[in-house]
């Protein structure tokens, strides 16, 4: 069958998805909400705010008309970041038929509601089928090919498995996975952990401390992930360990770039400003420092990094308290009870 596919968003995710979609010979619209913008983007047949030195093929239709691409395809993608996925479920409500799917491609929880980013989407776009597609894929690297494997996760396996069959490349390997719960906060909680990694390496510590918060990292997000009702093995698949290890030894990754600015003790608005695209980890890390309260769930990558963003903490001191904090077992720490009685 012959796809049609809107991509809303032409930030460097969207732009990625689009050359790779329209590679493939799939009808793309791209959307981006400013005119001027995709006047630019038309003219030149490359995004330089957000995917630079890459050229856009032909085939790609570039459009700032929402209701225009929205109505013309089957399939709709989200790429906008993760606090505007409210925002634009809503929009585009109106124009959607219920036939019509979506693929969330945003990797965040809601802040003021705490919500996964498919939840949100259901209580605005009830009737339409919401895919999920996360794992360790930067947009640099997708758009030039290199090999990439990704996950798609949904509510109903054969939609899933058409998501699949539409992105699967010799170059992008996607697996499915039944797990909703756990791919979404994987891909979102990795962001966390890739921030705190990237204060490491703007501290000047070295690859042990980086080792450590990738390893402690999953821990505490396999720990939330199970009080959430995921499937803990999720968390050492693409969408977990995968995300997790890419987003934090990228320099491609914008949470660890900002990461390692603060480290070395630039402010988180001069940061942000510089890098000019979402770092979607410093929203998240408030949201699953809300979570692990919620839950009662011990995250002290997360609590620490909560305090480093939203208390001024000294990131120095929070690795001090990060490293002495009540000897511990490893087993014990974990979310399968391995060892109980040991
Ligand atoms: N860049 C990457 O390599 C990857 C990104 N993602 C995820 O995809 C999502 C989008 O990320 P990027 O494209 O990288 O971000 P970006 O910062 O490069 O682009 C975001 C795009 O969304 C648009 N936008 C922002 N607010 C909007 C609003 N209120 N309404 C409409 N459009 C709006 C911006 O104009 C921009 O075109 C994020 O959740 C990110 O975590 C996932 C996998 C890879
Ligand atoms: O999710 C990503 C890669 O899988 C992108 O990470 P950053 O948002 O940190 O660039």
């Amino acid at each position: 069958m012959s796809h049609v596919i809107s991509i809303i968003g032409a930030g460097s995710w969207g732009t990625a998805l689009a050359i790779h979609l329209s590679k493939k010979g799939y009808q793309v619209y791209l959307w981006h909400r400013s005119e001027e913008f995709i006047k630019v983007l038309k003219y030149s047949r490359e995004n330089k705010k957000y995917l630079p030195g890459v050229l856009l093929p032909e085939n790609i239709l570039l459009t700032s008309d929402l209701e225009e691409c929205i109505t013309r395809s089957n399939i709709v993608i989200l790429a906008v970041p993760s606090q505007k996925i409210r925002e634009i479920s809503k929009r585009i409500s109106f124009c959607l038929k219920p036939s019509q799917i979506l693929v969330n491609v945003a990797k965040g929880i809601e802040n003021d509601t705490l919500l996964r980013m498919s939840e949100v989407i259901y209580q605005e776009i009830p009737y339409n089928e919401v895919i999920v597609l996360s794992g360790p894929s930067h947009a640099e690297e997708v758009a030039k090919n290199i090999p990439t494997t990704v996950v798609v996760t949904g509510k109903n396996k054969e939609t899933t498995e058409l998501i699949q069959d539409i992105f699967l490349s010799p170059t992008f390997r996607v697996y499915t996975n039944p797990d909703i719960i756990g791919v979404e906060l994987g891909g979102a909680l990795k962001n966390v952990i890739a921030l705190a990694a990237g204060v490491s390496d703007g501290l000047g510590y070295g690859d042990n401390s980086k080792a450590g918060l990738i390893t402690r990292g999953i821990v505490e997000i396999s720990r939330l992930g199970h009080a959430m009702g995921a499937c803990v093995s999720t968390f050492a698949g693409l969408s977990g360990l995968g995300d997790l290890i890419v987003t934090c030894t990228s320099m491609h990754s914008r949470n660890r770039r900002a990461g390692i600015e603060l480290g070395r003790g630039n402010k988180l608005e001069n940061i942000l400003k510089n890098i000019g695209m979402v770092v979607e980890g410093v929203a998240t890390t408030s949201a699953a420092y809300q979570l692990a309260q919620k839950y009662d769930i011990e995250m002290p990558i997360t609590s620490e990094l909560y305090q480093v963003l939203y208390h001024n903490k000294n990131a120095k001191e929070s690795v001090d308290t990060l490293m002495l904090r009540n000897k511990t077992n490893e087993m014990e720490q974990l979310t399968v009870p391995y060892y109980k009685n040991w």
